[in-house]
């Protein structure tokens, strides 16, 4: 079990990501584009780069699971809690896990990939929730959100905590 040494931030602008076991609920192409979407996300937002490795070893790894799976935040079957993103950090920091006894779509009915991704990532890159409805980082589920996702608080959010990432100095 690592001993998860938690960060408040990523200390690098690169981060890399590999996705682990697969959701039955949608095609592995689905779930590999919903995936990138959800990081570019925050991507825009924060000026972080993700990218994609095909190794356990990358930053941030992506799962579904369900129930027992080998961390101490064991899934508890359908709805009840949809997913956890550790922290940032070595090891298990970034880590997240989305779980496999929830029906997982990319549309309007079940709950959207997209959207719990995008909350999760939000974790994964040292975000807490928000108590703005609005805020993507809600604690609760929403079907909706505006397009692009992130409200005006989370842009300022993750802006506070990466400042605009590799953006030049303004001289
Ligand atoms: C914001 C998400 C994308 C991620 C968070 C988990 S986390 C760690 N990443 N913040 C989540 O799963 N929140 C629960 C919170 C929740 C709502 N209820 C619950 C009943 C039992 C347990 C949890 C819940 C009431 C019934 C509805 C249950 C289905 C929807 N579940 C939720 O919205
Ligand atoms: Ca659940
Ligand atoms: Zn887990
Ligand atoms: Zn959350």
């Amino acid at each position: 079990e690592y001993s998860h040494i938690q960060a408040t931030r990523w200390n690098k602008n690169v981060l890399t990501y590999s996705i682990g076991r697969y959701t039955r609920d949608l095609p592995r192409s689905t779930v590999d584009s919903l995936v990138e979407s959800a990081f570019s996300v925050w991507a825009r937002a924060s000026g972080l780069t993700f990218i994609r490795s095909h190794n356990r070893n990358a930053d941030i790894m992506v799962e579904f699971v369900s129930n027992e799976h080998g961390d101490l935040y064991p899934f508890d079957g359908p709805r009840g809690t949809l997913a956890h993103a550790f922290g940032p950090g070595l090891g298990v920091g970034g880590d997240t896990h989305f779980d496999d006894d929830e029906h997982w779509t990319a549309g309007k009915t079940g709950y959207n990939l997209l959207v719990v991704a995008a909350h999760e990532f939000g974790h994964a890159l040292g975000l807490k929730h928000s108590r703005n409805p609005h805020s993507l980082m809600y604690p609760t589920y929403k079907s909706s959100h505006p397009v692009n996702l992130l409200s005006r608080e989370d842009v300022a959010n993750i802006n506070a905590l990466y400042r605009r990432a590799g953006s030049r100095p303004n001289f």
